[in-house]
């Protein structure tokens, strides 16, 4: 089997599932998801004419005065009557402009005395100042939200101002997480020998975080029945199955067979980039399955580039890629071969290191890495000043 370009691997691997079905949530549980239909605005904002100043609602061509203040208009309340010739009503940020006035006089510019007050000072700029008339924010049926939109903190405002106390959003995914390695322990056990803190689990858990409902399988020994038995258990429940490790060729590298004796369907093997080539792709049962490198950058890396983008399309996202942005190289890098290169790289404002030593294992530089120098496959050489694509970390 031939490296696939990541771009093709990164296309196969949505195409494995479609979204989730949509469920309603309550709308403080709904950050973060993505909408499953467009959100219309079911009221007009503001519904009615707002001051947006402290002070007097007036006539303007009455100015300078005097006017007789007859009453006071609050957000939330109102003055109660239209305004006649010659009066003025006291009126709050936010509060309903009375009928009959059509500017806002605000207080630092008013003389008042008693029910009596005169203009001191520029006054409104015309007819309408200092208010926001009906629906300039929007109207009702206007799209609020797109569908597939991610709900940030301002849409989910936006979407609240709208009128909506709940939200139709994609269902968020349920992640089974495999490790697989004879030499692996949890973290912090005592370790005999060659064994390793299994770091994978803990890692992709946390970059994860609230994109999908993590179950953590443990780590599973190099031994085909016992992978495949995994597998067959995390299908019935997930829809979507991650391992780390036993992706290779190594004689220990069980993931492919077992994935044969679970019955599951292989859809791609090994990728056009570095690090990251052993990943694989298929389905089992109802659930996609990634298969990410042991390696752990590798895993890192192909976690950035397929499983998070793989989790927002399920979870009903219009634009799953991460997008890269353009930088600056501050120190030369080598061409490139068959397979794309993401190398850890710190940043110094727009300006990307990427340090010596790119091991597919070693998470000291990754740790201190700001993001990913994308390379892609067959690029010459790039000196000082060059500009690149760099992916932020999530
Ligand atoms: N002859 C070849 N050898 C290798 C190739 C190849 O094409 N031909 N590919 C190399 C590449 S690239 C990678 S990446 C690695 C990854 O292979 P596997 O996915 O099979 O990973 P393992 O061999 O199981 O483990 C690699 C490495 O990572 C450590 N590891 C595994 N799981 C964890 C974990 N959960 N937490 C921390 N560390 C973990 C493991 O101990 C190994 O040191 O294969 C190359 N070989
Ligand atoms: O591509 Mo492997 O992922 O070099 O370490």
């Amino acid at each position: 089997m031939s490296l696939l370009p990541v771009a093709e691997a990164q296309a196969r691997l949505l195409a494995l599932a479609p979204p989730l079905a949509a469920e309603t949530v309550a709308l403080g549980l709904a950050a973060g998801r993505y909408a499953a239909a467009p959100v219309l605005a079911r009221r007009d904002q503001p519904a009615a004419a707002l001051s947006a100043m402290d002070g007097y609602a007036i006539r303007y061509a009455e100015r300078p005065g005097p006017w007789r203040v007859v009453g006071e208009s609050a957000a939330g309340g109102g003055l109660g009557r239209p305004l006649a010739p010659g009066e003025a009503a006291r009126i709050f940020t936010g509060a309903p402009v009375p009928e009959g006035a059509d500017c806002v006089l605000i207080q630092e510019e008013a003389a008042r005395e008693g029910t009596r007050l005169v203009m001191a000072g520029e006054g409104p700029r015309g007819p309408g100042g200092n208010i926001r008339p009906r629906a300039t924010d929007f109207a009702e049926g206007r799209v609020l939200i797109e569908a597939g939109a991610r709900i940030e903190a301002r849409r989910l405002a936006l979407a609240a101002i709208g009128g909506h106390g709940t939200l139709s959003v994609g269902r968020l995914p349920r992640l089974a997480l495999i490790a697989t390695g004879d030499e692996l322990v949890p973290p912090g056990a005592p370790l005999a020998g060659a064994q390793l803190p299994a770091s994978n689990s803990p890692m992709l858990t946390a970059l994860i975080g609230p994109r999908a409902i993590v179950a953590d399988r443990g780590i599973i020994p190099d031994d085909l029945a016992q992978i495949a038995q995994a597998f067959r258990e995390a299908a019935r429940e997930a829809d979507v199955i991650v391992t780390t490790g036993g992706a290779s060729v190594g004689d220990h590298d069980l993931i492919r067979p077992a994935l044969t004796e679970a019955g599951a369907t292989l859809d791609f093997w090994r990728v056009a980039m570095r690090p990251g080539k052993p990943l694989l792709a298929g389905r089992l049962g109802g659930a996609v399955v990634l298969g990410l490198p042991g390696n752990p950058v590798s895993a890192y890396v192909t976690a950035t580039l397929f499983l998070l983008p793989l989790l927002a399309h399920l979870a009903g996202s219009a634009h799953p890629w991460p997008r890269p942005r353009t930088v600056r190289l501050g120190a030369a890098l080598p061409a490139t071969g068959v397979r794309a290169d993401y190398l850890r790289a710190r940043l110094e404002g727009d300006t990307a290191f990427a340090p010596d030593g790119q091991d597919s294992a070693a998470l000291l530089a990754l740790a201190a890495a700001d993001g990913l120098i994308v390379r892609p496959p067959h690029a010459p050489s790039a000196a000082i000043g060059d500009s690149a694509a760099l992916l932020d970390f999530a």
